[in-house]
């Protein structure tokens, strides 16, 4: 895993947009896997000013979300369908035809989650995938727990996760109960993963991740299996870490 200790949220956020942006303009029929919460956020807001500002093309551009609650309609206020069009979509040249996004309101969710896969198959797997980490190592909506080579499912949600996502919903009984993701096993099909981390509510999560071995309990760390993975971290979330080095330096004297 090679780590990329970045001074802060700004300045993670531009390399992970400079990363994806020089990928696009060299492969500007690539495929993206994207990611919703408040850590991409940042990424996308730079990616809009490179569209805007240099004029990087997206309309050759594929890209996949990871995930989405289920039971809200795409246009609910906080369905990742809404989040996608409010924070990136509306902004750059991605063609509404090759937004892929798992449909939360199928009335097969079982057929939805093998539809969702088959695209992958089809037309990813992602060049690039940006990905988030949850407090309990969560990727994607994989909690800990879920299988290490999963592909596209539907979950329950762990409670710490609704719990954390209750701050985009009026109170925690409006966050769903359910979401379909793309498995740990459909992710690590991505040939590249960039792991963004900020602040110091992710410190724990990034020292289990650097410092443990591969377990399901800890779903992140089966990133160590893959051959391509950036971790960007900035300071706050790397923090941890550095206390490990700095303790282990002194015990070894
Ligand atoms: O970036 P945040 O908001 O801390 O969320 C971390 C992870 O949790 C999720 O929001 C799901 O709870 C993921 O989409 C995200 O990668």
């Amino acid at each position: 895993m090679n780590v990329i200790l970045c001074e802060n949220y700004d300045d993670l956020s531009r390399n992970a947009a400079a990363m994806i942006e020089t990928y696009v303009r060299a492969n500007p029929t690539c495929v993206l896997g994207l990611a919703t919460g408040g850590t991409p956020l940042g990424t996308y807001q730079k990616l809009i000013l490179g569209h805007e500002q240099k004029g990087t093309d997206y309309s050759r551009v594929s890209a996949f979300n990871l995930d989405e609650y289920v039971g809200l309609e795409a246009s609910h206020p906080q369905s990742y369908h809404t989040y996608m069009q409010e924070h990136l979509y509306r902004y750059i040249n991605v063609d509404a035809i090759r937004q892929y996004i798992p449909n939360g309101k199928a009335v097969n969710m079982e057929d939805e989650c093998e539809r969702y896969e088959s695209l992958l198959d089809e037309i990813g797997p992602p060049d690039i995938q940006l990905l988030g980490i949850g407090e309990n190592g969560h990727i994607g909506f994989n909690e800990p727990g879920s299988d290490l080579d999963g592909l596209t499912h539907t979950v329950e949600l762990a409670e710490s996760t609704r719990q954390a996502n209750a701050r985009y919903f009026p109170s925690i009984e409006d966050v769903p109960k359910r979401a379909i993701t793309m498995g740990i096993g459909s992710i690590l099909k991505s040939k590249h993963i960039l792991l963004l981390a900020s602040g110091s509510r992710k410190a724990m999560a990034i020292k289990r991740l650097v410092s443990e071995e591969v377990q399901s309990t800890f779903p992140a760390s089966v990133l160590h299996q893959h051959p391509h993975v950036t971790l960007l971290v900035d300071r706050l979330a790397y923090q941890l870490v550095e206390e490990m080095k700095d303790e282990e330096k002194e015990r070894l004297g």
